[in-house]
């Protein structure tokens, strides 16, 4: 996917950014989200800053793929997107509309529009239903079809996702496979021709080869469909080649974001150098994966993040404004933006 020429913007402004005329189909701006911890008889303990002001645009028919490590906020940003959880704060423009405030009915027909593909299918397919009801519930309800025309469509969906209708269509999620079962999942996300699908970690339970299956499959639906995707995966190969742009996500915050090959070519971000340069290199004469370059320490706690920017205490490059001051988002090359007060060099 990243060779395609996609108008892409650089975001984390907290001013609307849009590329030439085209308007973003998300807009998300100072992005919040936080957990209460309660210990014994429901006392408040401490609050886990899990997103923190995150801001980004994502364009008609783009991946923006979300990397960063275990706890880094990338499934609560998903969820806030979404709005399965209410932000504190922060704002989310989807299609022109604002999401944030928006009452629960409005949101649902949104949802037509804007879909979630999670890791575990069957966590999200009703074990009791078949599967051409599992797919046709969408139709049910935002479409007028007639049952034969539900009928049509869900063997039609069946085919795009490459499952024989006659074969599958009667088949109760656990009588499939788990790239069977995906499969569904994601022809059920895409039965009402959504414009934004999230997928959180949706290949990582996948073994290689339906792995790939699955993404050429997306690709295909970017192609037919001009879909978009927020593409959430801790593979970082994989997501190098899926995605238009990719967003480091550091402890809550937007660390880096920028096109795809020039975040891998050459990273700004101290922490998106040390989380690439810890990519597993695989032995091929021992078959063993080794991690050429382990990341320094452990992320801090995201209930007492660090002062000023959060990956200064494994930080080599950290001055003492690093715990003073916030880094802000900054444009360092073209459309390619960091988060840090000495970003590194590249070369
Ligand atoms: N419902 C919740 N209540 C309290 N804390 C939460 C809740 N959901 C997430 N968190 C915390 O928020 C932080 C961000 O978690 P999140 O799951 O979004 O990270 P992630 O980057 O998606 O991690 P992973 O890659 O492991 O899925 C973590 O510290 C997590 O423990």
């Amino acid at each position: 996917m990243t060779d395609r020429a996609v108008a892409v913007a650089p975001a984390g402004a907290n001013e609307a950014v849009t590329s030439g005329s085209q308007e973003p189909l998300l807009s998300v701006r100072n992005l919040v989200q936080e957990y209460t911890t309660r210990g014994p008889g429901g006392v408040k303990t401490g609050v886990v800053h899990a997103v923190s002001d995150v801001s980004f645009d994502l364009m008609p028919g783009e991946t923006l793929g979300i990397v960063g490590e275990t706890g880094s906020g990338k499934s609560t940003l998903a969820r806030a997107v979404i709005q399965v959880e209410k932000p504190v704060s922060g704002t989310v423009r989807f299609q022109g509309h604002e999401l944030v405030g928006m009452p629960r009915r409005a949101i649902r027909k949104v949802r037509a529009d804007m879909q979630m593909v999670y890791q575990d299918p069957f966590g999200s397919l009703n074990p009791r239903w078949r599967v051409d009801d599992v797919i046709a519930e969408p139709l049910l309800g935002h479409t007028s079809m007639t049952r034969q025309q539900r009928t049509e469509r869900v063997d039609e969906l069946l085919d795009i996702v490459g499952l024989r209708p006659g074969e599958y269509r009667h088949r109760r999620p656990l009588e499939l496979s788990g790239g069977q079962a995906q499969r569904v999942a994601i022809a059920r996300a895409v039965a009402l021709e959504p414009a934004l699908i999230i997928c959180d970690e949706a290949t990582s339970s996948l073994d290689l080869l339906i792995r790939a299956q699955v993404l050429n499959l997306f690709e295909k639906l970017r192609a037919e469909l001009n879909l978009a995707y927020l593409f959430i995966a801790h593979d970082l190969a994989t997501v190098k080649c899926v995605s238009d742009r990719v967003a480091v996500m550091h402890l809550g915050q937007l660390a880096e974001l920028g096109p795809a090959d020039s975040i891998y070519a050459a990273p700004r971000h101290p922490y998106s150098h040390a989380l690439l340069d810890s990519i597993p290199v695989l032995d091929t004469a021992t078959g063993i994966a080794n991690r050429p370059v382990a990341l320094p320490g452990d992320p801090p706690s995201p209930l007492n993040p660090p002062s000023g920017c959060r990956f200064r205490t494994r930080c080599q490059r950290a001055r003492e404004v690093c715990a003073e001051e916030v880094p802000v988002l900054t444009e360092v090359d073209d459309r390619h933006s960091v988060a840090c007060h000495f970003p590194v060099t590249p070369g």
